[in-house]
């Protein structure tokens, strides 16, 4: 016999409940990894729909709290009567407008938190980004992680809550009515398919007008950010007035795109708002006739009239809850396409303490050498060589799964690396690139990114090591303050300081892209040296195209090659080797 299945817990039933909800909200497929979000937030929109809805019903009571007045206290002459319903109606008043500011903190608490936790996830999935798919310019995934994020927290949070709330208050505004006069009800009945019919032709093109002004602001943001980060480039080759007439243009594309976009949605409205005037001119016609000949109190068609403006907003609420919908499936599409470009943080765990790498007829997506076959044990030096563009940045980043692999495969003691956990990768093989990263912030910020333990004294010693220490002490220190990128660094200050994160490092095995390439060259024999001395146990792979890095006695040379691999495995005396030795006699 089966054993009876366990009640699923809390947890995952929000998360079903959420993923239902993110497909019947946006309208969309791809909604999976918004689910979470709204999961995280269903406690929190529970408690600001319940108050909301609260608040609407006290607001629904108050013509009714009119009609009292008018026809029990002002019609019939009854002042004890005028007093308690006119007392009555303030204090529901006041109660409501105590609900309305409660409802309106509990929502900002609710609505910033969603927001945050979807930006969140978008800032995760944008730095995982999978290699294997293409770049995406900076610009863009900001106006995405911001844009975006914000476009669907805004549906999901404000109009979709808005518009609960205004389907509430039309049901009880309609009910209340029938209740006043049930003929009547017939008149918004017979208007509202009319103006879904028109709502529904309408709606296609809120959706492509969305999507011209999202990619717009996409495109804009991506030549901001692209001329800011070549602003001395553009200046030095007198490049400005160009991408400031492409910047320029941009701006024009997206101002027409946005004039275009409210045209539309006042049309829109206005359409739904001559409705509703239409309505209000019928009830008055109507309902007067009714109270000239006496069928009805003059209270009840002020109640009436009342209903009939209250359901305006609501209305026009569900209308925006439509258009906005469709606004919001673009936002939606386009973070899909963040998280379905990301790549997951799974794999095997690498080996501990790796014994030996090895490149079995290994070429990056990109590279034009011939596949490569090479045995690198811990403790070797070796040199990649080659070509300017053949394809060893590449290499070398395949290694650590940054670029995707073409052909054959990376082993690490015998276990294939691309089924590797990238960031387990990263811990155990560090690649320092030719221009590194450097974030705004001190010295010992932008080192603690590689050793977030490390004290200051094992600071200092990276950065005698790194040959920046004397610099830095004739500076403010450890404590020295460092422009966005590195900016008023030097180019090889700027190599130093990444220097000196590897040597806070642990990894068994360390690559040295180009790491020299705009240090003099007695500070790099200086760094060669402490690099001899620090990691003599390690694997350390240099690609250098002058320069002391290549006088080096190196175990293996590999020199990648679009015509034939030139394979070493032999430790000594390569060819290159004996060619280096010449060099360095002469
Ligand atoms: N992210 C990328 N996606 C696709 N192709 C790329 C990418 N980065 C570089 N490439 C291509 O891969 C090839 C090799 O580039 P790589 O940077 O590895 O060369 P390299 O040998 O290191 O050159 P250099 O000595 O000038 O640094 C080039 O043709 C380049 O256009």
């Amino acid at each position: 016999m089966r054993p009876p299945a366990e009640p699923p817990t809390a947890e995952p039933r929000r998360e079903a409940l959420a993923r239902r909800l993110a497909r019947l909200i946006f309208d969309a497929k791809n909604t999976g990894w918004l689910a979470p979000v709204l999961a995280a937030s269903l406690p929190a929109i529970s408690l600001v729909l319940l108050t909301s809805l609260m608040a609407a019903a006290m607001g629904l009571a108050l013509p009714l709290l009119t009609k009292q007045v008018i026809d029990q206290g002002i019609m019939a002459r009854d002042m004890g009567a005028l007093v308690n319903w006119s007392a009555l109606s303030f204090l529901l008043g006041l109660a409501s407008v105590g609900l309305g500011i409660l409802n309106g903190m509990i929502h900002l608490r609710a609505s910033a938190r969603m927001l945050m936790d979807l930006r969140a996830r978008v800032h995760d999935a944008a730095m995982r980004r999978d290699p294997a798919h293409p770049e995406m310019p900076l610009g863009e995934a900001m106006a995405r992680l911001d844009g975006d994020s914000g476009e669907i927290q805004r549906f999901a949070f404000d109009t979709v809550l808005v518009a609960i709330g205004a389907i509430f208050r039309l049901v009880g505004g309609i009910v209340l009515m029938a209740m006043l006069d049930w003929r009547m009800v017939l008149l918004p009945l017979l208007i509202a398919p009319i103006e879904l019919a028109f709502l529904s032709v309408a709606r296609p093109k809120t959706q492509a007008l969305a999507e011209e002004v999202r990619d717009q602001r996409g495109a804009l943001s991506s030549t901001l950010a692209e001329n800011l980060a070549t602003r001395a480039t553009l200046t030095a080759v007198g490049g400005m007035p160009a991408r400031e007439g492409l910047f320029q243009q941009q701006q024009d594309t997206q101002i027409t795109g946005l004039i275009r976009q409210r045209l539309w949605s006042e049309t829109v409205g206005a359409v739904s708002q001559i409705l509703s005037a239409l309505t209000r001119a019928a009830i008055l016609l109507i309902g007067g006739w009714l109270v000239v000949q006496g069928q009805w109190q003059l209270g009840t068609l002020i109640a009436y009239l009342a209903y009939a403006t209250m359901m305006q907003g609501p209305l026009r609420n569900l209308l925006g809850l439509y258009h906005a919908q469709a606004r919001s499936k673009v936002a939606v599409a386009r973070l899909a396409q963040v998280f379905a470009d990301a790549r997951p943080d799974a794999g095997n765990t690498p080996p501990h303490a790796p014994q030996v790498l090895e490149l079995i007829g290994l070429r990056a997506a990109g590279a034009r050498h011939q596949p490569v076959d090479a045995t690198l044990p811990m403790g070797a030096r070796v040199l990649i060589d080659g070509p300017s563009g053949i394809g060893k940045t590449r290499l070398l980043s395949a290694l650590t799964r940054a670029a995707p692999v073409e052909a054959g495969q990376a082993l690490l003691d015998g276990a294939a690396i691309d089924a590797m956990q990238p960031s387990a990768l990263c811990a155990l093989i560090l690649h320092l690139p030719q221009r590194p990263g450097i974030l705004r912030g001190t010295i010992a910020m932008n080192l603690r990114l590689a050793a977030p333990d490390a004290d200051e004294a094992t600071m200092w010693l990276a950065l005698e090591q790194a040959d920046l220490a004397a610099w830095a002490r004739s500076k403010a220190g450890l404590e020295t303050d460092l422009a966005e990128t590195g900016a008023d660094l030097s180019g090889g200050m700027r190599q130093r300081l990444s220097l000196a994160r590897a040597f806070l490092s642990r990894s068994p095995i360390l690559i040295f892209d180009e790491s020299f390439s705009e240090i003099d060259e007695p500070s790099t024999r200086r760094i060669l040296q402490a690099i001899d001395a620090a990691f003599a146990d390690r694997l350390r792979i240099f690609t250098a195209h002058n320069g002391p890095v290549r006088e080096q006695a190196f175990d293996q040379r590999i020199t990648l090659s679009s015509i034939a691999p030139l394979r070493r495995i032999s430790s000594g005396d390569s060819p290159n080797q004996r060619e280096n030795a010449r060099e360095k006699a002469v």
